[in-house]
Order: structure tokens, then sequence, then C-alpha cells
């Protein structure tokens, strides 16, 4: 068996042997794909693929010596051979929903050259995946959704990391902040990535450590709600092991460790929105999920109460909170992400390498130059609109923000990478019709088609709750931020429902502690390791690794 070609950097191509088949194996690096057939299929088998399985270099896992099984090894007409000389390639396997497993395929070589001619070629061309990590700072929560965040890393995700060859350090956390204060310590220069095993809780953890140490590396100011924050250029993955896991849902179309696990090794690059949350000159939160007042702050301030019950106490305190059935006044402002090409309801969704991502950043980016004066972004005065109202909720989502529980998302069309986020905003109504807007979001129905629903695309806003109003909203000294969110009775309103004045913000499924809040998008200000939604239509009928 010899090679037809010279090596690299034309195409190899041999005969080797592929389960007693044999195979003509061939690497193009032109075209960066690695392809197979067996040379005479054998009845019946191959049928299906007559053409044999081409696998693009950027979806190898990993290359390596073969593990010789001794039984394998015996039954197999090799046996005579003194030493095998056999490689095991493995690679990405498209399943059904976005779902990626990892496949592996061995051949054997007849001869020792051949085989390290293979072997050589293979590692020279992943090599050139320079996008790869290399070395990743891991954080597990281990009490995250169903507490198997360190089974599901052991089991599922660190074998596949040692396989393709990523060293690791990893942390168990000890405590809630763990991860976040960490980040402010560790050296992050020495990585490529870093990857929290959790839910959105943890990844908002990660998030906040990773973006505050840059903030302070780059000296910005961040509760100046208007400085312009420093981009984290060091990628963050996220392996699903939460109640909601919807940011990983949102960013990878499925909460499955192994996919995200594949999505890191593979180096996969997706820049991502950042909201910022503050209160006057008072730097809260960030968020890059929901931003809900209203129902999902109930929902989260109940659920925090029945922790024990895991990933169910949003179940239990959803159904609660729906019967309670609250509403809350206040008056929301908020200035229209102008640049963006898509708007809520034209049912564009982002996917990978998104059209309306990259023009509307690039827009941004430009629009940005412009206007620039200094470290501070100028907003222009002008074009504000202010909604007064009582709510059912109000949620700002700069991703749609889908997850198990809803495919869809709270707003389908949203944009991982846009610069804008869907201000969604839900008048008070009956208790029927907020089931009904409730329900649409299990299914393909617009839920935003009603009349007590509205939605816009913002680059910001600002929320008031009625009862703060006409105070005096200037201190924002710890002692009065822990007083101005203690329920309290409206004495305005006693027939209107809203037995409590103020709701809470839910902030990526933490509670921030402040009712009068402003927020703001800033565009693409992370990476995570992930691609968006691919194309549904390309993933089931033209699959990379099944057939050319
Ligand atoms: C008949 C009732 C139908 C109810 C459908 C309701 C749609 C549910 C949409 C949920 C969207 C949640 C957005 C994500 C929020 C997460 O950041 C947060 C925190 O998630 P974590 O616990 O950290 O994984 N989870 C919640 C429920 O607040
Ligand atoms: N070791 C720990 N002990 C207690 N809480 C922790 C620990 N590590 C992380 N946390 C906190 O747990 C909360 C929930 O974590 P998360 O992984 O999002 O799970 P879930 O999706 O079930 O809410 C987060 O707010 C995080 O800060
Ligand atoms: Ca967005």
């Amino acid at each position: 068996m010899e090679s037809d070609h010279p090596p690299l950097p034309t195409v190899l191509c041999s005969v080797l042997s592929m389960k007693r088949q044999s195979c003509e194996v061939t690497l193009d690096p032109g075209r960066s794909l690695l392809s197979w057939r067996e040379l005479r299929p054998r009845r019946g088998r191959d049928r299906s693929r007559p053409g044999g399985v081409t696998v693009p270099v950027a979806e190898i896992v990993s290359v390596g010596e073969a593990e010789i099984d001794e039984k394998y090894y015996n039954s197999m007409k090799w046996q005579h051979m003194c030493k095998p000389h056999a490689f095991t390639v493995r690679y990405v396997q498209r399943k059904r929903k976005h779902r990626w497993r990892c496949k592996e395929v061995t051949f054997w070589c007849s001869d020792e050259q051949l085989f390290y001619q293979w072997l050589q070629a293979l590692h020279d061309i992943l090599e050139q995946q320079t996008h790869r990590p290399k070395r990743l700072l891991v954080y597990i929560n281990p009490y995250g959704g169903k507490k198997r965040g360190k089974q599901i890393y052991e089991n599922k995700v660190a074998p596949l990391f040692s396989a393709a060859g990523i060293c690791t350090d990893v942390i168990v956390t000890e405590y809630a902040n763990h991860a976040r204060d960490n980040l402010y310590e560790v050296n992050v220069e020495k990585y490529d990535g870093v990857v929290c095993v959790g839910g959105d809780g943890m990844f908002s953890e990660v998030l906040h450590g990773l973006i505050g140490r840059v903030q302070k590396d780059s000296d910005v100011d961040h509760n100046n709600p208007n400085a312009q924050l420093s981009r984290c250029n060091i990628r963050i993955g996220i392996i699903p092991a939460g109640s909601t896991d919807c940011v990983c849902y949102a960013t990878i179309g499925i909460n499955d460790p192994e996919t995200s696990a594949l999505h890191i090794i593979l180096g996969d690059c997706q820049p991502l929105d950042v909201c910022s949350v503050h209160h006057k000159r008072t730097f809260l939160k960030y968020s890059v999920s929901l931003l809900g007042y209203g129902f999902y702050g109930d929902v989260l301030k109940y659920s925090e109460k029945n922790r024990w019950l895991g990933p169910a106490r949003y179940d239990v305190s959803g159904f609660k909170t729906f019967l309670t059935h609250h509403c809350y006044e206040g008056s929301v402002s908020f200035q229209p992400a102008k640049w963006v090409l898509g708007s809520p309801r034209d049912q564009i969704i982002c996917t990978s390498r998104c059209y309306i991502c990259r023009q509307s950043s690039k827009q941004l980016e430009e629009q940005q130059k412009t206007q620039a004066c200094g470290s501070e972004h100028r907003d222009q005065d002008d074009d504000w609109t202010t909604i007064k109202g009582k709510f059912m909720a109000i949620n700002a989502v700069s991703m749609s923000c889908a997850c198990p529980r809803s495919p869809k998302g709270l707003s389908p069309a949203a944009h991982l990478g846009d610069g804008s986020a869907d201000l969604i905003l839900v008048r008070k109504c009956s208790r029927l019709d907020f089931l009904r807007h409730l329900i649409r979001h299990t299914s393909n129905k617009d839920q935003f088609d009603f009349p007590f629903v509205e939605v816009y695309r913002v680059k910001n806003f600002q929320f008031t709750p009625k009862h703060f109003e006409d105070e005096d909203t200037e201190s924002t000294d710890i002692g009065s931020i822990g007083k101005k969110n203690f329920p309290q009775i409206c004495t305005d309103h006693p027939s209107c429902g809203c037995n409590h004045v103020n709701s809470i913000w839910n902030c990526d499924g933490e509670t921030v502690d402040q009712t009068a809040i402003e927020m703001r998008v800033h565009c693409q200000l992370i990476k995570l390791f992930a691609r968006g939604i691919e194309n549904a239509k390309l993933e089931d009928d033209v699959n990379p690794s099944k057939v050319l």
C-alpha cells in the first residue's frame, strides 16, 4: 500500500484498512477535507453511503495512535504484524436537533512509514487550526441544576478535552461568587478560554468576573453608565448543568454537555451582546439573557425559597406567580436601536454567521466613531419614547432566551450580536389572556400578537416604578438600597389588583437590589465558544460528515 501522491502540501491518498475492509483514504489539505470510501463495499451494508464519508478538517476532534484492544487485535488479520500501525480519528457527527456526537474511526496501515506519514500529515493540518484552545480554566458549580455538574464534567467532558490535547485547570466552586472573585486573581493571560459548568447563574458569575477584570485592567469605571466598556477577548464556554441553561441553548441550539464540549474543542467563536444595569451612577449587574420585572422577577423571588426542588422550582413558582397575577405600575423610557436591520416581529432568526449581526455591529461601530467623544458613549437625546402604565411583565432580552421550556424563547427573532435588546411590555390583562400569552412561548404562534403586548428593539431603557417617581432617587448608599425593595401596600390603587407596589428585577436568574434601573446594550462585548444556531435545513440535508 503506497501513497499515490507525494506528502503534504499536496493530497495524501492511500489504501488503508478499516474494520477488515480496504479503504481509500484521502487527505486534501487544499480543501481541508479528510475522506474515505470502501474499495469493495460489502453487500447491503454501505449502499446507503456509496460515496463514503467526508469530514472537514475543522470538524476533526483529535487524531492519535489507536489504542489496541487485545481481543480486537487477535481477531484481526493483522495479528501477524509485530506491531500494529493504526491511528484513530475522532470527528464531529451531527445528530438531530443540533446535537453533536464524537464519532471515531480507526485506520490500519500496512507499514510503519506510511503510518507515521499519515499521523504527521494529520497533526500538521490540525496544528493549522490555530483558533482552537490549548489551555482552559474550568469552574464547576457542584450545586447547580440537579447537582450533577461534577459528574457531567468528569464523565462527558474531561475525556474529550484530554483526547483533544487540551490542558485544564479545574476549580470546583466552594461558595457562591467563588468563580467571579477568583477571576480577579488568576493570571487569565495563561488561558485560551474559561469554561463554566452550571446554569445561567454560574455563567453570570464568570461573565461578571471576566468583564469586571478586563475593565479593572484597562481602567474603565464600570459605575459610569455611559462608559465605553473594553471588550473581553478570552472566550467563555458553557457546559450546561443548570436549571434553565438558556445562554447555552440559545447560542448552540441544545443544552447538551457533549455538544458544548465539542464546540469548545473546535474553537468556535460567537460574539455576544451584554447589557449593563445601573441605578443612577452605581453599577448593579450585567445581563446577557433575561432582565425581567414583574412576572419573571416574582418567579425568581419565589423560586429562591425553593432551591431544594432543583429545576422544578421554576415550575412551582411559575404556577404560583401565575395565580397571584400581580401587575406593577411604572414608566419605561427607551431609545430605539435605529441602526439594526431586523425587527422583533420580522421572524428572521439569528443563525451562525448571522448577516444581521455582522451588518448591525458594523453600522454601530461606524456610528460610534463619528459620535466618539473621549471614553464616554454619547447618545442623542431626541428620540426617547416613554410608556407609562400597569404591567404584568417588563422583559428585556438581548438574545432569544430559547431554552428547553420554550424552544423559541422569549423573543424568537432577537439577535446574539446586533447591539440591541428586545423590550417586551406585557400590560395589565386578565389571567386568561396572560395564560394565552405564556402558552404561546411553547408553540410556533406569535406571543406578541395580543393587544396588551408590545415589543421594541432598543439600545437602552430606563424603568421607574410609580412609587419612586416623585422621590429623590439620588441617594445610592447601601442602606437605602435594601429599604427601597421592601414590599409596600399600594394605597393608590386598591382595586387594581396590584397590592404589591414593586416587583424585583430578575437578571439572568439573579435578583437585583434596585427597582429603578437603567440598562444599556454593549454590542459584542464578549465571545463564547459557540457558533449560533446552524441553519436547520443545511443541518438536516447536507451533513458535511455524512455523505458527499
Ligand atoms: C403554561 C405555562 C407555559 C410557560 C412558558 C414560559 C416560558 C418560559 C421562558 C423562560 C425563559 C427564561 C429565560 C431565562 C432565564 C434564566 O436566566 C433564569 C436563570 O436560570 P438558571 O436557574 O441560572 O439556569 N431562569 C429563570 C426561569 O428565571
Ligand atoms: N459552590 C457553590 N455553593 C453555593 N452556590 C454556588 C456555588 N457555586 C456557584 N454557586 C451559585 O449558585 C447559583 C446557581 O447556579 P447555577 O449553576 O446557575 O444553577 P441553577 O441553574 O440551578 O440556578 C449561582 O448564583 C452561583 O453563583
Ligand atoms: Ca442582541
